[in-house]
């Protein structure tokens, strides 16, 4: 049996590439830049990145940003999703000191993909908080919502003229579960009798207030819209047993429906399940109060439906089992008490938790769908990975893959209104340094410029943005790219998404 029937793109269907200021930036302490989480992480845990190459230098974008624009232009899509490093342009993470030499940097990087009708994307925060204010606690202290709302508004006054997509916050998760949990991520903290559940409440709020900041003084004028990245993974039962199916409801509340439910929520607030099991361990752990914050109605009522889309991070698929051993107690994986593993069929990419499984985008759509209410979703980052090589045919035959489960997941009803390769080119992946590669591009490291070479991947991209189509049999001559001459823009970029 052959399915012939062939699923297009439409033509206001936005393509995009993604990037974070940390993992391609460089220039760590360039032009009064201050230091992030990140910066003294690794600088002070030297082991800590798996080949040694860390942030310092990375794909040395803060020099290179006109070559990446023209790489984008080469791909042909139709906007760039980048961070804004806050300590670049906030040294101190406060407002009282604005560093210009690091604003001129994304003021270059703007104007630059503008003039060629690429349209910027900007993430206001993705991991790299500035470390005078996580001596203050970070994301842990409730007056990093009044930080990062200052911060937004900043970004917002100097950028809302020129930037219609803005994601204020990257994997809450990632920052909070794997940030201070004992996750491996900056700043390495454990803090698992209550800071970390504290983080999750604090980065809500924070990107709550920055959505209800643009919606009041920017969004008559400026027409943007503002999103914020979730992981959405997607969690199947390993096999259809009571224990497995709740198992994974679990997976799938703890994983993501702490984030989605408070905006999305038809209740909002957290999900019943994580209420319920963190409250009743927390008693029975001897705590006065649950480890899990409470949300107040005037919280409830602030983050619900504070997101114009839903930017969705998407990689893989985790088949859930109910936890075989006894997890350190109090701590997130003995509230959510899960175990994790993939089908032995699905092809790994580089990174150990990846392997395609394509079906899992499609069943995550439905589920979003179903949960959800139909949210309108930018898939804000999709990607693979690899070692060194142009011939990455591994990433073309998911991309492919996961491309074709979003056609079909958006002929099911799915909004979806754009999708992001995750990445433009090759970059640091936090701990995993250089030995991961997510490029569409690849980065010589060695070289003293960084130089960047289009990967087969790259011209399949460009051919899809071209076509709108999936075609599996297409393959270019050679692996040349150029820019497109006379390409024609998406413009559905103001107003309505
Ligand atoms: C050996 C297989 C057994 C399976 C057991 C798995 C154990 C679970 C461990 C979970 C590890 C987390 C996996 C999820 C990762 C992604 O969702 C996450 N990396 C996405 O973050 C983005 O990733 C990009 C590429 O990795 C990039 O780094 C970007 O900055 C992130 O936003």
């Amino acid at each position: 049996w052959h399915e012939m029937r062939i699923r297009k793109f439409k033509k206001n269907f936005l393509f995009g590439a993604a990037t974070s200021a940390y993992q391609v930036e460089g220039g760590w302490d360039a032009d009064g830049k201050g230091e992030s989480i990140w910066d003294k992480y690794v600088h002070e845990n030297r082991n800590v990145v798996a080949d040694g190459r860390n942030g310092d230098v990375a794909s040395d974008s803060y020099h290179n940003w006109q070559r990446d624009v023209q790489m984008l232009r080469e791909l042909g899509v139709d906007f760039y999703r980048f961070s804004i490093s806050w300590p670049r342009v906030l040294p101190n993470g406060l407002s009282n000191e604005v560093n210009e030499a690091g604003f001129k940097y994304y003021d270059n990087l703007i104007d630059e993909l503008l003039k060629y009708e690429i349209q910027p994307m900007v993430t206001l925060y993705h991991f790299d908080l500035p470390q005078a204010l996580q001596d203050l606690g970070g994301w842990a202290n409730p007056l990093s919502i009044t930080w990062f709302e200052d911060y937004a508004r900043v970004i917002f006054k100097r950028y809302a003229e020129k930037v219609k997509f803005w994601i204020t916050m990257n994997q809450p998760n990632t920052i909070c579960i794997e940030g201070y949990a004992g996750g491996g991520m900056a700043p390495g903290l454990s803090l698992e009798e209550g800071g970390a559940y504290e983080c999750v409440k604090n980065v809500l709020l924070a990107h709550a207030k920055a959505y209800r900041l643009y919606e009041k003084e920017f969004e008559k004028e400026h027409q943007g819209n503002v999103g914020i990245s979730i992981a959405v993974n997607w969690f199947d039962a390993l096999v259809n047993t009571t224990e497995n199916v709740e198992a994974t409801e679990r997976a799938r509340e703890f994983e993501f429906g702490i984030y989605l439910n408070p905006i999305w929520g038809k209740e909002g607030d957290f999900p019943a399940i994580v209420k319920s099991i963190v409250d009743k361990k927390s008693k029975e752990q001897g705590f006065k109060t649950s480890r899990l914050p409470k949300l107040s109605a005037a919280e409830v009522k602030l983050l619900k439906g504070s997101a114009d889309f839903l930017g969705m991070n998407h990689y893989t698929t985790f088949l859930v089992e109910p936890g075989t051993t006894k997890y350190e107690s109090p701590s997130i994986e003995d509230d959510r008490n899960t175990k994790y593993s993939q089908g032995p069929e699905w092809k790994p990419g580089k990174s150990s938790w990846l392997k395609s499984a394509p079906y899992g985008l499609y069943k995550a759509c439905i589920y979003l769908n179903f949960n959800y209410d139909y949210p309108p979703i930018i898939i804000t980052e999709h990607g693979w990975s690899t070692g060194p090589g142009l011939g990455d045919q591994s990433r073309v035959d998911n991309m492919r893959a996961y491309l074709g489960a979003l056609l079909l997941a958006i002929e099911d009803g799915t909004d979806v209104k754009g999708y992001t390769a995750w990445s433009l080119m090759d970059n640091v992946e936090w701990t995993a340094g250089t030995s991961e590669r997510f490029g569409l591009y690849e980065v010589d490291f060695e070289s003293e410029s960084k130089t960047r070479t289009a990967r087969l991947s790259a011209l399949v991209y460009k051919h899809i943005i071209e076509s709108r189509e999936v075609e599996d049999n297409w393959a270019p001559s050679s692996l040349k790219i150029e820019i497109t001459k006379n390409e024609k823009k998406n413009n559905n970029y103001k107003g309505e998404l």
